[in-house]
């Protein structure tokens, strides 16, 4: 069985996995029955992707190999014509049990190709980079494949964070056996495994603090909402020639919210006006300014960092901002005002916020950290209590909970400048709409992608607010 792309996926590092897999097999499940239930999935998922004439399986010396024997036998049985090809026998029980039953020949690496490659050398418990032989036997089966499948992990790829410990095949197919792995989902691994199909392999429920990230359901208005319970998001804006960044996020925020105002300098009121129409604009010189803006427009969301700049008026709005408690989109130059002390930033979250830094902002924000792009999200969220989107073409989104979602409906024409910035006033304007700060801001990255997917190529940030409508549409 796999499971449907409407569920939630959980996503466990090769430590969960084995504790998950150790769960069922102490409470009555023979390890080797799971490793059957991996290969009779995988077979299915092979036929129904492209049914093979003849197959070669690469067999490592765990129970990734383990489940490649099964997979060669119930292809054999299906009438494939099968061989395996191993560096050496398998060391695990359950490897040995599942070769013992394969009773076929068993070759060396240097067998000859065949119409489908599989690959069952490593999974999760793969700890350094393949011996160069068999990195290069894997390379040339599946480059001469017509169809290449890898089980569980694309061998080389570090379950949990996605790195290639040497050169990895890109795969047409990968099963991934009982939930996905972060490999399945941060690059580089992600791109080389090809279609990914999730194996229920019956290890029962899941840890779901970290899954995938899901289309979120359409934010409809109530019949009788007006303007103002749509939600008023305002966006602060930079000085002279500087107010692009902040233009985008507005007119962003303003599909989803009801009334949008962008806040700027005395200074900046002329270009601004000459370049808006439905947002609103008002001058926003001071944190007096801007404490007697929110008490008269009640906003529900408030923008401050694109385009802001980084000066005493940017530093003012942006702990007023904070101090007002309203939920709050910190981007760009918000980073560059908490430089190096998270903890300040810290000890001024009030209300919900919501921080979209890029590796770089992140990096000058929190400094360097240890750990993969799920644990670094995870921990910046904690320390700061908000929820941050650490931003790339995998952005990882975590709350100060712990709960995480990897978003990968995205599209590499979103490498864009402006991009950003119209993330973030989709974040605002979902925020405006009532959300939590965790729902906005999955919400607002997954519509973000959305956008990037259908605008293709040549997008600019210019033209993404004017897709949200078709995109909010197909919901
Ligand atoms: N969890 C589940 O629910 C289920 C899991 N299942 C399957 O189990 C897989 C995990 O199995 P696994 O733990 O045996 O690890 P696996 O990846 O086969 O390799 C470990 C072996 O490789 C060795 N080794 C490592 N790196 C190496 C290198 N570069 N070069 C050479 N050797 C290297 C390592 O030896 P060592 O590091 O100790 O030298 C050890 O001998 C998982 O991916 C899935 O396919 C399914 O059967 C059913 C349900
Ligand atoms: N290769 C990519 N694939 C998918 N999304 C991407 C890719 N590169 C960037 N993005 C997305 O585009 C946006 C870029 O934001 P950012 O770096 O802040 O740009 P800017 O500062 O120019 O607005 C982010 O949401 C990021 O996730
Ligand atoms: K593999």
């Amino acid at each position: 069985m796999t499971l449907t792309s409407c569920d939630p996926r959980p996503v466990l590092t090769a430590a969960e996995m084995r504790a998950a897999e150790a769960r069922v097999i102490a409470a009555g499940t023979p390890a080797l029955d799971l490793m059957e239930r991996a290969g009779a999935a995988t077979v299915a998922a092979i036929l129904a992707f492209d049914p093979p004439s003849s197959a070669v399986v690469l067999c490592g010396p765990g129970n990734n190999g383990g489940d490649g024997y099964v997979v060669a036998r119930l292809l054999a049985a299906a009438g494939v014509a099968v061989r395996v090809a191993t560096s050496g026998p398998p060391r695990s029980d359950p490897a040995r049990a599942a070769a013992a039953a394969w009773d076929g020949a068993v070759e060396y690496f240097d067998a000859e190709p065949a119409t489908l490659c599989v690959d069952a050398l490593y999974g999760t418990g793969l700890t350094r980079a393949l011996p160069a032989p068999e990195a290069a036997a894997l390379a040339r089966l599946a480059g001469a494949a017509r169809t290449s499948v890898a089980l569980d992990l694309p061998s080389g790829a570090a379950s949990d964070d996605g790195a290639l410990l040497g050169e990895v095949p890109a795969f047409d197919l990968t099963v991934a056996f009982g939930a996905l792995k972060p490999a399945h989902l941060l690059e580089p691994a992600r791109s080389r495994c090809g279609r990914i199909v999730v194996a229920d392999v019956g290890l029962g429920p899941l840890d779901t603090s970290c899954t995938d990230n899901l289309r979120p359901p359409l934010p409809t208005p109530a019949a009788d909402a007006h303007k103002y319970t749509r939600g008023h998001v305002i966006v602060l804006g930079g000085g002279v020639g500087r107010g692009g960044a902040a233009r985008l996020s507005a007119q962003a925020a303003l599909h989803l919210a009801g009334a949008v105002t962008l806040g700027v300098p005395g200074a900046a009121v002329i270009e601004n006006a000459a370049r808006l129409d439905s947002p609103m604009l008002r001058r926003v010189d001071d944190a007096e300014a801007l404490a007697a803006l929110i008490s008269a427009a009640r906003p529900r969301a408030l923008v401050a960092g694109p385009g802001l700049g980084t000066h005493a008026r940017a530093a003012a709005l942006i702990d007023g901002s904070l101090a007002s408690g309203v939920p709050l989109v910190l981007d760009g130059d918000a980073f560059t005002h908490f430089a190096g002390d998270p903890g300040r930033l810290a000890k001024a979250v009030r209300g919900p916020v919501v921080l979209t830094p890029h590796e770089g902002e992140f990096a000058r924000l929190f400094g360097d950290r240890p750990g993969n792009r799920i644990d670094r999200a995870r921990t910046a969220a904690a320390l700061t209590g908000a929820v941050v989107v650490l931003k790339a073409a995998d952005t990882v989104i975590a709350a100060p909970d712990g709960r995480v979602r990897i978003n990968t409906h995205a599209a590499p024409w979103l490498a864009t400048a402006g991009s950003g910035d119209v993330l973030a006033g989709i974040i605002a304007g979902l925020l405006a709409g009532g959300r939590d700060s965790f729902d906005a801001a999955c919400a607002g990255v997954w519509l973000h992608g959305d956008l990037g997917v259908r605008g293709g190529p040549g997008l600019t940030a210019d033209a993404m607010h004017a897709l949200l409508p078709a995109a909010l549409a197909a919901l």
